[in-house]
């Protein structure tokens, strides 16, 4: 016993005196750092538990269980400005919403920051090394992987879209019945993204789905709600070794996407090379993305890490974007009725709609980037400094010096409270107002002040396939319907949030038929 508590003693003073050492030498180098470039301290949360910050942690849980935890974090960039330093447990660094130091982030210091240790290996084995978990040169081979496809990929299939879009037009009620839209997107863009991705369709939209697709789904959901817990516990996943329901799900979801896998190289043998961007018939090549991929390599767990990269940040945003939409124009009919005067003079049949008809609605742009600017999918961006770095702003008390980051740090890129910014967006920044994009697209986006799909080189590589997708849906929606009314009693949007952010209410709506 008593040699035991040595043990303990000793480990405990090493602890110590390694945090005393790492404190000194971060001292030293941010004594360095302002001597150099100016930096001066950023302002602090002041948490009465300065070790592990479980005030504010519990304090940010409780907003997340009431479905404010966005707001919570806005609250709190009012209050301690636009960059600051807080401890929350496992959600401990800086946390910025100002447009320049987003930019430094996100491009002009791109190098200093990854996301390794964020994501790094908290997937695995559910999913392993890819385009969503690593930096530096794996993720350049990764991401070259995919970039011809995506580059691609906007201008095709969007016959195949169609199909689905069929199949989901006529799930919804036709007798003005209300019914919650965001779950019928979801398999909409599950069935498509699965095409794209797999070269299967999931097909859930059909009555006689060739998969058992609620059992996917759940596996898949199960997989993905056992990572969001991981990420939550950063380095204190482990706690989770012993959890056997994250293994039975992933292993579902391995099993699906191997068959996919081992018929993609199949095809690789059969078909190899084939580089005609148009089919025999003239038509724009069906492109898929595990099929593009296994021309490049054809080892099969590469291959399946790879394709599960894709497939997260892929599997429910899209769908979730459409339900805001659907959220949106439910609580403001009359912007309905000009959409639908914009559709019906541009379109009359659904064979006319093509690229460039879908690039000349001004009124649906202008909905899908207002419901973009208030409701993110993707809210909150992680990232580390992966070296002694710099912020160009936020320090000192005016908030204009720049701010020494030490390496490993998070830092937190806040968009929710960046795209709702009153010094950005006027006083109605918290407003569902599509006509503030109507000269166009401003400078917004150039400026880093609007960024749902971020920027640089990270930058989503699906963001023009999806805009072009929500564009083509909320036409075809439009043009089937002459009116949408809401049928939620909660008028506020709540929000859930996971990997990602969605309204916890889903979109409680009623369309009325043309
Ligand atoms: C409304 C829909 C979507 C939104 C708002 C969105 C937004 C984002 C954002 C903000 C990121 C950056 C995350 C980060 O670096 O921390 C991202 C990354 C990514 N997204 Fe999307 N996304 C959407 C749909 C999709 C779809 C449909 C796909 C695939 C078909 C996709 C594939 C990816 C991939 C592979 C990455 C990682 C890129 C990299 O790290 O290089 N996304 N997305």
């Amino acid at each position: 016993m008593a040699y035991s508590l040595e043990i303990l003693g000793a480990v405990t003073a090493i602890y110590l005196v390694s945090l005393f050492l790492r404190a000194w030498s971060i001292r030293n180098r941010f004594r360095r750092a302002t001597h150099q470039f100016g930096c001066q301290p950023v302002k602090h949360f002041p948490n009465w538990d300065p070790f592990l910050g479980l005030d504010l942690f519990v304090t940010l849980r409780r907003a997340d269980a009431r479905g404010q935890l966005s707001q919570a974090y806005a609250d709190l960039h009012k209050r301690y400005g636009n960059t600051f330093e807080m401890k929350a447990l496992t959600d401990s660094g800086i946390q910025t919403a100002d447009p320049q130091n987003i930019q430094a982030v996100l491009a002009t210091k791109f190098n200093d920051f990854g996301v390794g240790q964020v994501r790094g290996s908290a997937g695995a084995p559910f999913f392993d090394r890819g385009v969503f978990t690593d930096d530096g040169e794996f993720w350049k081979q990764s991401r070259s992987l995919i970039r011809p496809t995506f580059s691609r990929i906007e201008f095709a299939n969007l016959d195949s879209f169609e199909r689905h879009i069929g199949r989901f037009l006529a799930l919804i009620p036709q007798d003005s019945t209300p019914f919650d839209i965001l779950p019928l997107t979801k398999q909409l863009f599950l069935d498509t993204s699965s095409e794209f991705l797999f070269g299967q369709s999931i097909e859930s939209l059909l009555p006689q789905t060739p998969f058992d697709t609620g059992e996917f789904m759940k596996a898949f959901d199960d997989s993905l709600h056992g990572l969001t817990f991981r990420l939550l516990a950063g380095p204190l996943r482990f706690l989770f070794v012993l959890d056997p329901t994250w293994k039975k799900a992933y292993t579902k979801v391995h099993k699906f996407v191997d068959k996919q896998v081992s018929n993609a190289i199949e095809l690789q043998t059969v078909v190899a090379n084939d580089d005609q961007e148009f089919t025999n018939a003239g038509k724009p090549k069906k492109y898929i993305l595990l099929h593009e991929m296994a021309r490049v390599t054809q080892d099969p767990l590469d291959l399946r890490a790879q394709i599960l990269n894709v497939f997260i940040p892929a599997r429910d945003t899209a769908a979730i974007a459409f339900g805001n939409i659907m959220f949106e124009l439910a609580r403001h009919p009359q912007i309905w009725t000009d959409l639908r005067a914009e559709v019906l003079a541009a379109v009359s049949s659904p064979q006319q709609i093509n690229f460039d008809l879908l690039k000349s609605l001004p009124h649906c742009k202008a909905v899908i980037n207002e419901t973009f600017r208030l409701h993110l999918p993707v809210s909150r961006i992680k990232r580390v400094a992966l070296r002694d770095t710099i912020l160009p702003v936020g320090g000192g008390r005016d908030e204009k010096s720049p701010v020494f980051v030490p390496q490993g740090r998070l830092v937190e890129l806040d968009l929710y409270t960046l795209q709702r910014d009153p010094e950005i967006w006027g006083p109605d920044a918290h407003e569902f107002r599509p006509g503030r994009w109507a000269a166009g697209r401003p400078l917004w986006e150039a400026k880093w002040q609007y960024e749902p799909f971020i920027g640089g080189p990270r930058i989503c590589p699906a963001q023009q396939q999806v805009l072009l997708q929500l564009t083509y849906l909320l036409v075809r929606v439009v043009q089937n319907f002459r009116g949408i009314e809401n049928r939620d009693e909660e008028i506020a949007y709540v929000e859930e949030m996971k990997l990602t952010s969605e309204s916890r209410n889903g979109a409680k709506i009623a369309l009325i038929p043309a």
